[in-house]
């Protein structure tokens, strides 16, 4: 499924409907199992690759006109009642961090209202107007808050100035990740759609003899937290970001929400009440996915079996990330323990 907007015009409207109605419903079953989302572009210099879910947008035209269907934007109140606004608060990254889990876990809140999709609006889709933007989000009632997640925002060297342009006050946080085990989900990710692709280790270096690390590598250059970090505090207090743990969202995903919760002026309801340990995903899930009574753990491609890497350039990896990491441990005030 193609993720790039598709236009309608004149005649073929009705075509694009039926086309975009039967993209939408592989979306909803692609949702949980999320299979889409691949690299494209992926090399030495290229700009951070795509990484989202299953995106299908709608067409900039039709999002405008109102004819589009607010499925894409998530669940309706049970009247289809309330006004679609703006979001308040956004998962901006980082990739590979846990943003997936995390939002699927927040949208059991019933005061939070979040779109499935990544609408890559403050990177790819800036043009479209925050109009279109608008339109893409589930209709919510007053005290409902409104998010969406799109982790290549983080990186995104325009992103701060724009979002700040749409409101000052927007939350915004950050699910972070050992910068090393990242960098190896995102070469994963990668290697499940393109097996040929050199390997790890001949990625990481632009000389293996001298050791010196290709940092022009978005698996690496995406790890460098404290950098991007200081472009969004450009534009934005620290008070107004919010750090998780993508590691403790796995070992205690209660703990994270509560913080996460409290951050976002909510009542604490999602508790550990709310997941269960699943053996055989070795992840946690939810007992009960938002709009269902059943259980629920996130798809194939999220908790993946990483490739064994040769641990000295994991070593080597781990030296290069050390002053970054300390630097973001001082810059957050939070110590996550990477380099122990
Ligand atoms: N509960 C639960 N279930 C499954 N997976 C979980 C969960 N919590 C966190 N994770 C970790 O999320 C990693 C994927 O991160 P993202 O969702 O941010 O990826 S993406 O950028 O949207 O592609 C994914 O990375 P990999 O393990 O490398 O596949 C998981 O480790």
């Amino acid at each position: 499924v193609s993720p790039s907007p598709v236009r309608a015009s004149g005649g073929r409207c009705a075509e694009l409907l039926e086309d975009l109605r039967s993209l939408r419903s592989k979306r909803l079953v692609h949702e949980w199992s999320a299979a889409g989302s691949e690299l494209t572009g992926y090399g030495r210099g290229a700009p951070p690759p795509a990484d989202e879910e299953s995106v299908i947008l709608p067409p900039p035209d039709l999002v405008s006109s109102g004819r589009v269907s607010p499925r894409f934007a998530g669940k309706l109140s049970p009247l289809g009642e309330g006004s679609k606004k703006l979001p308040q608060a956004l998962i901006i990254g980082v990739k590979k961090g846990g943003t997936r889990a995390l939002l699927e876990f927040l949208r059991v809140h019933p005061d939070i209202r979040a779109v499935g999709a990544e609408p890559h609006f403050f990177d790819r889709n800036y043009d479209n107007g925050l109009e279109w933007y608008r339109e893409l989000m589930p209709k919510t009632l007053e005290g409902q808050i409104t998010m969406e997640k799109t982790p290549s925002y983080f990186v995104t060297r325009e992103a701060p100035a724009r979002i700040s342009a749409m409101s000052r006050d927007t939350k915004l946080i950050v699910v972070v990740r050992d910068p090393v085990t990242r960098a190896i989900s995102d070469y994963t990710q990668t290697l499940s759609k393109k097996p040929d692709i050199p390997s790890f280790e001949s990625l990481t270096f632009k000389n293996r003899t001298t050791g010196l690390i290709d940092t022009s590598w978005s698996a690496i250059q995406i790890g460098i937290y404290a950098k991007h970090l200081d472009n969004w505090l450009q534009y934005f207090p620290m008070e107004q970001i919010l750090f998780v743990s993508g590691e403790r969202l796995i070992s205690d995903p209660a703990g994270e929400l509560g913080r996460v919760q409290d951050f976002l002026g909510l009542k604490r309801i999602i508790t550990d009440k709310h997941f269960y340990f699943n053996q055989t995903k070795g992840f946690p899930c939810l007992k009960k996915a938002e709009g269902s009574s059943k259980p629920h753990c996130l798809g194939k491609t999220k908790g993946r079996t990483h490739p064994n890497i040769d641990p000295e350039v994991v070593q080597r990896l781990r030296d290069f990330y050390r002053p970054f990491n300390m630097k973001f441990y001082q810059m957050t005030g939070r110590f996550f323990g990477w380099d122990d």
